[in-house]
């Protein structure tokens, strides 16, 4: 018996990192899905884009940065169910390398956090081994480039 179907939807996140190790994510702003809890920036791929040029167009209209696509290190991902049925692919990438400076285009607040800190922010189920692994990477270091 076949099993039975389940949609994709496939979302591009962004972990970026300032030269102190610090992350920067975005509360989810009232009125939508998982209101009130931290994510990192980024967004639905749509129809005919790659992930990459997906992420950054979302961190353009989020957040009026500009990343290089080669900027954009792949990180980890996340598979995981959401309440409506459909399952969560998120590629998480790195960026370490920006053009402008963040500024929430959308309403939304944003925090730059320690990666060892980054539990203390309430966010999606699916982003917590995310964090965890951001944690085990990047805690006590100094970046440089
Ligand atoms: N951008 C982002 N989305 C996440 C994260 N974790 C997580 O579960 N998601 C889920 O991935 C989906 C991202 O969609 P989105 O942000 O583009 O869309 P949205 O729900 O704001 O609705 P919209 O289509 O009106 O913009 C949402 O279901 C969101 O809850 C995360 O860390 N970053």
């Amino acid at each position: 018996m076949l099993a039975p179907r389940t949609d994709i939807l496939l979302v591009s996140a962004c972990a970026l990192l300032d030269t102190d190790g610090r992350v920067l994510i975005a509360k989810r702003p009232q009125g939508k899905a998982l209101a009130g809890l931290w994510e990192f920036p980024g967004g639905k791929v749509e129809a005919g884009e790659t992930p990459e040029a997906a992420l950054v167009r979302e961190l353009r209209e989020e957040l009026g940065i500009e990343p290089c696509e080669r900027c954009l290190q792949p990180f980890a991902f996340a598979s995981h169910p959401l309440e409506d049925g459909r399952h969560l692919l998120m590629p998480l990438y790195v960026c370490r390398k920006w053009d402008g400076f963040p500024d929430p285009r959308e309403g939304q607040d944003i925090a730059w956090v320690a990666a060892n800190e980054l539990s203390n922010y309430p966010m999606p189920e699916a982003d917590k081994p995310l964090a965890a692994e951001l944690r085990d990477r990047w805690t006590g270091t100094r970046v440089i480039d």
